[in-house]
């Protein structure tokens, strides 16, 4: 291969742009050229991609967001747009791809390795929900982001002995509010892989202000329900006062952890290894501290299981 392509596409995450850098000085390092394409299929569609030397690439590895651009382009979806895809990357010479983004953007790149070209995608997304990988890029700093407001809003709880509910991304899965919740000594944590008991809710606080404790945080993926809803079921079943706070888009943006830039630059180098190798149709991952290739359709036609054992730990040690 003498050049390949590479697009960031769905909701954004801290380290895409670090795993840009790391496609881009992987090919170079073997000779091989690297398309930037802008605004993820929605553009690749549209034929907007430019040549990227290694200083195009330069400062942004610290950077969140993707100097790319994402969009969300449901015609993607149509077989016409994936020819017309195939199409313009060939006249522009491009041999492979890499895409960088969720479970949707996985399915776009199934489609045009279907088609006769090859594909490879890194998990860049916040929410840790593709199958096949522990970690997926932005994660780790989504994570740090919400204990650290966590911590912020226990500060206030505390002081004014107050409850508050948190309410965290996550439409499908619960992995941020898991590990938020036990990383901030959540009093109760809802996620949509497990189902809600306002019981057990009512009297985890009930059993604090037993022993003293004035105030309790209740995390909620945005997927179980709106924050606003679970503090107006709170007040009309046990007339308990909450303090609502929706921590929102924060959660996707800043500087990217160390661990999400290792990461990054780990699997944006593999992905181009298995480009080069002629392998299309894969995804990489991280199992057991090893970066690994395995096949596309095994990110979507498996579920992702968010780790339970943290959710029954969580509640053992936040009594
Ligand atoms: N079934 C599909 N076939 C072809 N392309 C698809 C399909 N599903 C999604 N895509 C393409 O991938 C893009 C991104 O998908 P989606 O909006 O689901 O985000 P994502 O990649 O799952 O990321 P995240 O969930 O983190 O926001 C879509 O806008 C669309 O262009
Ligand atoms: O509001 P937007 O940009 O569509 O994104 C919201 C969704 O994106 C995600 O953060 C994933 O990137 C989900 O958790 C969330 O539901
Ligand atoms: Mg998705």
């Amino acid at each position: 291969m003498k050049r390949i392509a590479v697009l960031t596409s769905g909701g954004d995450s801290p380290g895409m742009n670090a795993a840009i850098r790391a496609v881009v000085r992987k090919a170079n390092f073997h000779g091989v050229e690297v398309m930037g394409i802008y605004h993820g299929y929605e553009g690749l569609i549209e034929g907007r991609m430019e040549l990227m030397d290694l200083g195009s690439v330069g400062g942004i590895i610290q950077r969140g967001g993707t100097k790319l651009f994402s969009s969300r382009c449901p015609r993607f979806k149509e077989d016409v747009y994936q020819f017309r895809a195939i199409e313009i990357m060939k006249e522009r010479g491009v041999e492979g791809l890499v895409v960088i983004g969720g479970d949707g953007t996985y399915r776009g790149a199934v489609g045009l390795t279907k088609k006769g070209f090859p594909c490879v995608g890194i998990p860049g997304t916040i929410d840790n929900d593709i199958p096949g990988t522990e970690y997926t890029i932005g994660f780790d700093t989504a994570l740090n982001t919400v204990i650290e407001s966590i911590d912020k809003i226990r500060d206030t709880a505390t002081s004014h002995e107050n409850s508050f509910i948190v309410e965290v991304m996550g439409r499908d899965a619960g992995d941020i509010a898991l590990w938020a919740g036990l990383a901030a000594g959540a009093e109760s944590i809802l996620i949509p892989e497990e189902q809600y008991d306002i019981d057990d809710i009512l009297s985890r606080i009930e059993h604090g202000v037993s022993r003293g404790k004035k105030h309790s945080i209740i995390i909620v993926a945005e997927g179980v329900m709106p924050a606003s809803e679970l503090a107006k079921i709170l007040k009309e079943k046990a007339n308990i006062t909450t303090r609502v706070s929706v921590l929102g888009h924060i959660q996707r943006g800043g500087s990217p952890s160390a661990r999400d830039r290792v990461l990054a630059g780990r699997l944006g180098a593999k992905a181009v290894e298995v480009l080069l190798e002629g392998k299309g149709g894969r995804a990489v991952g991280i199992k057991n501290h090893q970066i690994y290739d395995y096949d596309f359709e095994v990110a979507f036609t498996t579920k992702h299981k968010a780790d339970l054992s943290l959710y029954s730990l969580s509640k053992e040690l936040s009594i």
